[in-house]
C-alpha cells in the first residue's frame, strides 16, 4: 500500500543539517565525515563502549554474524557439508585395488554400508526439508518485493489530483506525520520544548539550541515517502537509514533524496531546506540481521539483545540509532515467530536507551470483530438452510468458510479457516491478502495479533509507552495547534466545514464506520483498520 507525500507547508526554523552526497553508496561506505560533531562525538563513545565490549566478549562482532547468518538459525549448509563425514571418495585410478577381507569382516562391511545408507537418506530428506522451507519463506519475500517494485512511481501531482484513493493517502501521511511529529524527539528536547511557553512569558529568549540530531532507521521504507516528514521533524536529523527488500524501491528513495537534495522536488526553484544524509539499502529487515549493513554497524548494532541476551549486554550493549520505524510493514513479519523475533531484534538491537520505535500497523482488534462478526453471520444463515446431511459423502470436500470483507477500494479476504471467536492462536503465519485500489493487489499480510505483540517485545526491552487507532488519533489531534493547521494544508480536512476529505469508500477503509453489519459496534468502538504504535527502548 503507497502512502507517500510529504507533510508539506509547516516551516521550523532549524539549524542547517549536514547534506553531503552519497550517490549510489556501497555497503560500508564510511559517512563518518558527513556527520555531525553530536553523531562523530556519539560515534566516538560507541567505538569505545564496543572496545570495552570486545574486552568482556573475545569473539568479533564479524565472526559472530557470519555464524548466526541464517534466519532460521541453521547452520550454514556448507559448513555442514565440510564437517560431513561421509564424503563420497573415488578412489584414485592409479592406487592398487585392496583386498577385500574375507568372513565376519565383510559382513561388518554391509552392516555399516546399510548404517551408512540410511544416515545418507536422512540427511538427504533433511537437506530436501530445509530447502523447501528455505524456498517457501523466500517466496513470500519474493512475492512481496516483486509486487512493490512493479508498483509505479506515479509522481506528486497524480498522487494529489488523479487517485482515486488521494483523500486516504493524505489521512495516512497525515497520521504519519503526526507520529514523527510527537515521538521523535527524545525526553530533553521535549522537555525543552514544553518549557519553552513558560520561558516566552518571561520574554528572555528562546531556549538553547539543542545540538543532539537524530539518528533514524527506517524499516520497509519504500519509495522514499516520509523522507519529506522527516525533514520537517522537531528534532532535526543527522542520519537516516532506509532499508526496504524491494530493489526498486530503493532506487527511487535514493532519486527522491538526491532531488529532494539538489532541490529540484522544490517548487519555484525556491532553495531547499537543510536536508539530512541518508543511505538507502536493499534489505529483508525481517528475515535478515541488519549487523551487515555498514553504517548500521557504525551507528552500532547489539547482537545480545532479546531472550538469552546476557545482563551485561542489557546493561551496558544497544545500538546507536534515536528512532526506529516502520509504517505500513511490520505485518509482513508476523509470517513465522523467527521472523517477528528477528524483526524484534533488529529493532531493540539497533536502538540506544531511551530511543523510540514508532509506527504503523493494521489493527488486529478491527480483524478479530471482523472475523467473528462473519462467522457469526455465517452461522445465523446456516441455521435459516434446510438441514444438510451431517458428514460429508465420500470424495466431497468439506468447505471452509473464508472471511473476507472491504467495498471496491479496499478489500481483506483470507484464504484459509479462521477462529470462529476471531482469536488468532498461535498468533503467527494467519495470512490474508490485502487489496487496496492503485495501490496494492492481494499482496499476503498476516495478522498481527496485538496483545501477542506487544507480550513478545518486552523479551526485547520495549516498552509500549502509545498505541491508538487511526481514527481516534484523527478526534485526539485535529485541534491541535500545529497538526490541525498542518491536516489542512495537506487537504486531510476541508478548510470550510473541517469535514475529512474523504469519499464514503475511502471513509469505510480507513475507519469501518459505514460498514454494514457490524457498523455500530466498530463505531461505538471508534476502531479503524490501522493503528499507530510508540515502544521505548528501556
Ligand atoms: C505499504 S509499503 C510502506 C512503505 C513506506 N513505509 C510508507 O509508509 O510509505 C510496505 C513496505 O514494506 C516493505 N517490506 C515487505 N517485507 C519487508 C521486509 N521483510 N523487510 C523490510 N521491508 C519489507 C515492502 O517492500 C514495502 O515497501
Amino acid at each position: 500500500m503507497e502512502h507517500h507525500e510529504g507533510a508539506g507547508g509547516r516551516s521550523t526554523p532549524r539549524s542547517p543539517g549536514r547534506t553531503s552526497n552519497t550517490n549510489t553508496p556501497t555497503e560500508g561506505d564510511a559517512p563518518t565525515e558527513t556527520l555531525s560533531h553530536a553523531a562523530s562525538k556519539r560515534k566516538r563513545l560507541q567505538e569505545r563502549h564496543q572496545a570495552r565490549k570486545r574486552g568482556r566478549t573475545p569473539p568479533s562482532v564479524f565472526p559472530r554474524r557470519n555464524r548466526s547468518r541464517s534466519p532460521n538459525g541453521a547452520a550454514p549448509r556448507d559448513d555442514r557439508r565440510s564437517r560431513s563425514p561421509i564424503q563420497p571418495r573415488s578412489p584414485s585410478p592409479d592406487a592398487p585395488r585392496q583386498r577385500k577381507r574375507p568372513g565376519g569382516g565383510a559382513r561388518q562391511g554391509i552392516a555399516d554400508r546399510e548404517t551408512l545408507r540410511r544416515r545418507q537418506e536422512e540427511r538427504e530428506r533433511a537437506e530436501q526439508e530445509d530447502a523447501m522451507r528455505n524456498s517457501q519463506q523466500r517466496g513470500v519475500t519474493d512475492v512481496v518485493r516483486q509486487h512493490y517494485n512493479a508498483v509505479p512511481e506515479r509522481g506528486r501531482e497524480w498522487r494529489k489530483t488523479e487517485s482515486k484513493i488521494k483523500g486516504l493517502r493524505t489521512f495516512n501521511n497525515w497520521v504519519k506525520s503526526t507520529l514523527i511529529q510527537k515521538f521523535s524527539p527524545d525526553e530533553s528536547f521535549a522537555a525543552r520544548f514544553d518549557d519553552a511557553k513558560e520561558w516566552a512569558d518571561d520574554s528572555q529568549g528562546p531556549p538553547p539550541a539543542d545540538d543532539s540530531r537524530l539518528l533514524v532507521l527506517d524499516l520497509g521504507c519504500g519509495k522514499g515517502g516520509d523522507l519529506g516528514k522527516w525533514q520537517l521533524a522537531p528534532q532535526t536529523v543527522d542520519l537516516y537509514v532506509g532499508l526496504d527488500p524491494a530493489n526498486v524501491s530503493i532506487d527511487q528513495a535514493r532519486g527522491r533524496y538526491d532531488e529532494m537534495r539538489s532541490g529540484r522536488r522544490n517548487p519555484r526553484g525556491r532553495r531547499p531546506p537543510p536536508i539530512f544524509h541518508a543511505e538507502f539499502y536493499p534489505k529483508d529487515c525481517f528475515g535478515e540481521y541488519l549487523g551487515d549493513i555498514g553504517i548500521v554497524q557504525q551507528v552500532g548494532i547489539d547482537p545480545n539483545v532479546g531472550p538469552g541476551g546476557s545482563i551485561m549486554a542489557s546493561r551496558f550493549g544497544g545500538g546507536g540509532f534515536d528512532v526506529v520505524t516502520s509504517m505500513f510493514a511490520i505485518h509482513y513479519a508476523f509470517e513465522t515467530e523467527e521472523k517477528t523475533r528477528q524483526m524484534l531484534r533488529n529493532v531493540a538491537g539497533s536502538l540506544k536507551k531511551g530511543g523510540r520505535f514508532i509506527g504503523v500497523c493494521p489493527n488486529s482488534d478491527v480483524i478479530s470483530t471482523r472475523v467473528a462478526a462473519y462467522h457469526k453471520q455465517r452461522k445465523e444463515g446456516e441455521a435459516t438452510k434446510p438441514a444438510e446431511p451431517e458428514a460429508p459423502e465420500d470424495g466431497e470436500v468439506e468447505e471452509v468458510a473464508r472471511a473476507e470483507w472491504g467495498n471496491d477500494i479496499y478489500r481483506v479476504r483470507f484464504p484459509g479457516a479462521t477462529p470462529e471467536d476471531g482469536v488468532f492462536r498461535p498468533p503467527f503465519g494467519w495470512k490474508y491478502s490485502y487489496f487496496m485500489k492503485e495501490a496494492v493487489e492481494e499482496v499476503p499480510e498476516y495478522v498481527v495479533p496485538w496483545e501477542a505483540f506487544r507480550a513478545l517485545t518486552e523479551d526485547y526491552n520495549l516498552e509500549l509507552q502509545y498505541r491508538k487507532p487511526f481514527l481516534d488519533i484523527w478526534e485526539d489531534e485535529k485541534n491541535h495547534p500545529e497538526l490541525g493547521p498542518l491536516s489542512e494544508r495537506m487537504g486531510v480536512r476541508d478548510r470550510v466545514t473541517g469535514a475529512l476529505n474523504m469519499t464514503e469508500e475511502e471513509k469505510d477503509a480507513v475507519s469501518e464506520f459505514s460498514s454494514s453489519f457490524i457498523a455500530l459496534t466498530l463505531r461505538t468502538n471508534k476502531l479503524g483498520f490501522y493503528h499507530a504504535f510508540c515502544f521505548y527502548k528501556v
